[in-house]
């Protein structure tokens, strides 16, 4: 049954309030400034706080929708209460985040001159981000000595920032501190896996000893450990970096394999903004993925067991044929096995005989024959590790790989999909395999490859998913050029090549519904408009060709 949950939020914090803004039973309705503010924004006259923050023994605390949500709504906007360096990390600017490259008067990186943590420049250095530490770190004579040896080392050291950085806020900003140290940590479950014995070694060792701060062990690796359950990964394309930041109110959303929302970051201030991908209902369970969508049911449970200690018991995981897609699945290989040809049952699959244990044998749904779980994780073990050698290779490889296993691999088997993904991207955008440079016969199949994806895009991310918008963006643009095409070779007449491309236009429509809140795509896609558009229209916009641009001259 779900309780108001109350207890940990001992002190009412700016957090507190909010996540318990919806609940009536505790004083006056409070709306958190920012849900305010967007509700402005938006244009309407008043939007109430979407979500509330419920508890159950078998979830822990969770957001539910207070209201109906619409498709494509943000739910939230959230700065990080903390943002700071990965476990590891090529050298990168503690301030900006930035990824650093030596300097050629050096050939090593410039550094802060307090504690000699390499940064960006003087501006960097003086951040209010970096102050507290470096002079935690001055104060106690520390200097960093991260020098350059080669191009993307990866740092260990980089490991006692963001901890620290939490570990100040207990004099700097008390509230904000207990906050964070009120979150999930699963501190008893981390404490002997070998990545805790190291930090008990390093990270412990360098906060009490090296820096002589007034916290015990078990403090510091519950700072750690809250990090691990709760953090976001901050990837900044343009800063090249990757960093971990935790969010308080979105460190609510609890897990599924078929989320609901999506997340963006935004500015250099890594904002997070949380959006529905779907209409989620009053009463319904607001949920993001702690993993990859495209892994199968075995990799993903182990993924979240290992890392944020828990069983996922979502539909997806329960489906022996996940949602339908069979992502998981192989095909039986005695009833499509060498010389069974006669047999009726070509196709036949090995499911879970329960997808809820890991150890549950996999048995064929016609015939007797089954496979014990660890043959089956051997044989994706294998598989992957030849896929993974394929990353740098051509599409040919990853055509083969396909061809190689289909009578192993159901064609929507998550390896398959994997090398499917990989071919979308190639076909179309490598150079060598442009939508200008590719054959009629790659286009058909970068189009055949988009139908595919997008079918396993709505069981697993359905609505207004990336993934959803990426692949219809991709598909688009493919499709035009192939009416551009078979206009062209007369194959098509002036009022069908029109009718394709309105339905280019109808994808592309949807695909800017869905992307335009990523950031910098709302004036490609303006953009991307404005050519389909000119395409679709000759008469008016007179003459449509422009330098460098596929367009359909129809006479
Ligand atoms: C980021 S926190 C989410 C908030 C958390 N439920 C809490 O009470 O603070 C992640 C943790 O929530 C729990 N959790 C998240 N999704 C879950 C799910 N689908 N089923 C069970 N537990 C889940 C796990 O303990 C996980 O380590």
């Amino acid at each position: 049954m779900y309780m108001l949950y109350r207890v940990p939020f001992r002190k009412i914090s700016p957090f507190a309030a909010c996540a318990l803004a919806q609940t009536p039973s505790i004083g006056p309705p409070y709306f958190p400034r920012p849900h305010q503010k967007l509700g402005w924004k938006e244009g309407h006259k008043f939007k109430c706080c979407a979500f509330k923050i419920q508890h159950t023994d078998t979830l822990g605390r969770h957001m539910v929708a207070t209201r109906d949500i619409k498709q494509g709504e943000m739910i939230l906007k959230e700065k990080p209460a903390v943002i700071g360096p990965r476990i590891t990390s090529p050298v990168h600017c503690l301030a900006c985040g930035k990824k650093l490259e030596p300097l050629d008067s050096t050939y090593d990186f410039y550094k802060c001159t307090t504690c000699q943590w390499p940064m960006c420049g003087p501006e960097c250095e003086k951040a209010d981000v970096h102050k507290p530490e470096c002079k935690a770190m001055s104060d106690s004579k520390y200097q960093s000595n991260i020098k350059y040896e080669f191009p993307d080392k990866v740092e260990a050291a980089y490991c006692v920032i963001s901890p620290l950085r939490v570990l100040l806020m207990k004099q700097t900003d008390p509230l904000q501190y207990e906050n964070i140290m009120n979150l999930e940590s699963h501190l008893d479950e981390r404490i002997n896996t070998p990545l805790y014995v190291v930090l008990k070694a390093n990270l412990v060792t360098f906060i009490t000893h090296v820096l002589g701060m007034p916290f015990d062990e078990e403090t510091i690796l519950k700072v750690a450990s809250i990090f691990d359950t709760n953090s976001f990964d901050v990837r900044s394309p343009i800063r090249k970096t990757r960093l971990r930041a935790i969010y308080l109110i979105a460190s609510m959303m609890d897990h599924s394999c078929k989320p609901n929302t999506k997340h963006i970051f935004l500015g250099d201030e890594h904002h997070l903004a949380v959006y529905a991908t779907v209409p989620i209902a009053k009463g319904e369970l607001i949920t993001a993925t702690y993993t990859q969508s495209l892994w199968g049911t075995l990799d993903r449970r182990k993924h979240l067991k290992s890392n944020k200690w828990f069983d996922c018991e979502c539909e997806r995981c329960k489906d022996q044929t996940e949602l339908g897609t069979n992502l998981g699945n192989i095909y039986c290989s005695v009833c499509n096995g060498p010389g069974s040809e006669n047999r009726p049952s070509r196709g036949a699959m090995l499911y879970s005989t329960n997808p809820l244990d890991e150890f549950a044998p996999w048995k064929c749904a016609i015939c007797d024959h089954s496979i014990l779980s660890r043959q089956m994780v051997w044989g994706n073990n294998a598989l992957k590790q030849d896929l993974n050698k394929l990353k740098s290779k051509g599409p040919q490889e990853f055509e083969e790989f396909i061809e190689k296993y289909s009578q192993i691999l159901h064609p929507s088997n998550h390896l398959v999909v994997q090398a499917k993904l990989a071919l979308t991207q190639i076909y179309g955008n490598y150079k060598g395999y442009t939508l200008s440079e590719i054959s009629d016969s790659l286009l058909k199949r970068k189009i055949d490859l988009c139908h595919e994806l997008l079918e396993i895009a709505d069981k697993l991310e359905p609505g207004w998913s990336k993934f959803r918008g990426t692949l219809l963006l991709d598909l688009q643009a493919a499709m035009a050029v192939e009416t551009k095409r078979e206009f062209e070779a007369g194959k098509l007449t002036k009022a069908g090549a029109q009718d394709q491309l309105m339905e280019s236009m109808v994808l592309l429509q949807e695909a800017t519904n869905i992307l335009r809140v990523e950031p910098h795509m709302k004036e490609v896609l303006e953009q991307k408009i404005l050519e389909l558009t000119s395409q679709l229209d000759p008469v008016e916009n007179g003459t449509n060709e422009q330098e460098g641009q596929e367009t359909i001259v129809i006479e």
